[in-house]
């Protein structure tokens, strides 16, 4: 796998990756990185609200005033074939901006994305063309995507199956709920069999029956020795679809590890902090962070043609 600096997910020949943990060759390594936003702030301080002991509303905004957020902190990943990895976090903990880092749609401000191939990522904002039909989105987005029109048709049934939209598939993708849009997201993303999948939330909107066509699906595509990242709010969709599961806090890599201990953690967490009890919650955060193995990942030269 090839090694860049920071900037989308390398996937040219080059350098080989390899990192600490794992077998054969890694899918996905996401190398020391971070991301900083710089943005325009209204003027309130951390340490004003604190000197005042209460938050307050201003008269007037302060000009030109920009504060830095850190997103995600030196974070380091390493996915294996087969893995499904769940991201969990409360909001606004680095899943979404990891993700768009991991797919190539951000620059990390700081470290490197290598990846075996292009990451596709499905989410519910993912471009699809409202005023067209369900079936003509299957068509566009199959193209878009990179498909020739013959395997675009020859996939049709199989995206429409999975959709489960049938007749409504003739309709404008205006008039389709959320949870029916996601459908159509979900199938044609996935039609393409992508070695990296991510899919940020777009589960959660559908029903019952389609958690159960989608699962059997992410489990397809790992059979195919891809992987998938998932990220989602909701922790009975992780714990069923992942073999893996990391937890992100304020753009800090908490944990990593079995579904069900790190789920368990974070519930225990969230629930600490929803009782209104943040030693509790720092203490667990902590004690997690404290065990966290992060991978270090090394970079091989490309062996010298021609030389002695
Ligand atoms: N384009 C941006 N400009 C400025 N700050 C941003 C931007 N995108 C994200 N952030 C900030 O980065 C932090 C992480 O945001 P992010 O969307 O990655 O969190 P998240 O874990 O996906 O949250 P959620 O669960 O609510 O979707 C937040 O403080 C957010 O305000």
């Amino acid at each position: 796998m090839p090694a860049t600096d920071a900037g989308a997910p390398s996937t040219a020949p080059g350098t080989a990756v390899s990192a600490t943990g794992t077998a054969a060759a890694p899918l996905l390594v996401v190398d020391r990185v971070s991301r900083r936003y710089r943005v325009r702030a209204t003027g309130g301080s951390a340490a004003a609200e604190a000197r005042h002991g209460r938050r307050s509303i201003r008269r007037r905004p302060t000009r030109g005033s920009t504060v830095t957020v850190p997103a995600v902190n030196e974070l380091s990943l390493v996915v294996d074939h087969g893995e499904a990895v769940g991201v969990i976090g409360r909001n606004g903990s680095g899943k979404s901006t990891l993700m768009r880092m991991i797919s190539g749609r951000e620059r990390p401000t700081t470290g490197s994305v290598h990846a075996s191939s292009t990451p596709v990522m499905l989410g519910v904002n993912a471009a699809l063309m409202p005023t067209l039909s369900g079936e003509q989105n299957i068509i566009l987005g199959g193209l878009a995507m990179g498909l020739s029109r013959q395997e675009v048709e020859e996939r049709y049934d199989a995206v429409v199956d999975l959709s489960g939209l049938d007749s409504a598939i003739y309709r404008p993708l205006e008039t389709y709920s959320s949870g029916m849009a996601s459908r159509l997201q979900f199938a044609i993303a996935t039609s393409v069999n992508p070695e990296i999948l991510i899919v940020d939330e777009a589960l959660n909107t559908g029903d019952a029956q389609f958690g159960d066509r989608s699962k059997a699906r992410m489990d397809e595509l790992r059979a195919q020795a891809g992987c998938v990242l998932l990220v989602s709010h909701s922790i009975p969709t992780v714990r069923e679809m992942c073999t893996r599961v990391v937890w992100l806090d304020q753009g800090d890599l908490i944990m990593d590890g079995e579904p069900g201990v790190v789920t368990q953690a974070y519930v225990a967490f969230a629930r600490a902090l929803a009782q209104d009890e943040p030693e509790t919650a720092e203490r667990i955060r902590s004690d997690a962070r404290r065990d966290l193995v992060m991978p270090t990942v090394t970079a091989t030269p490309p062996p010298r043609r021609g030389g002695r």
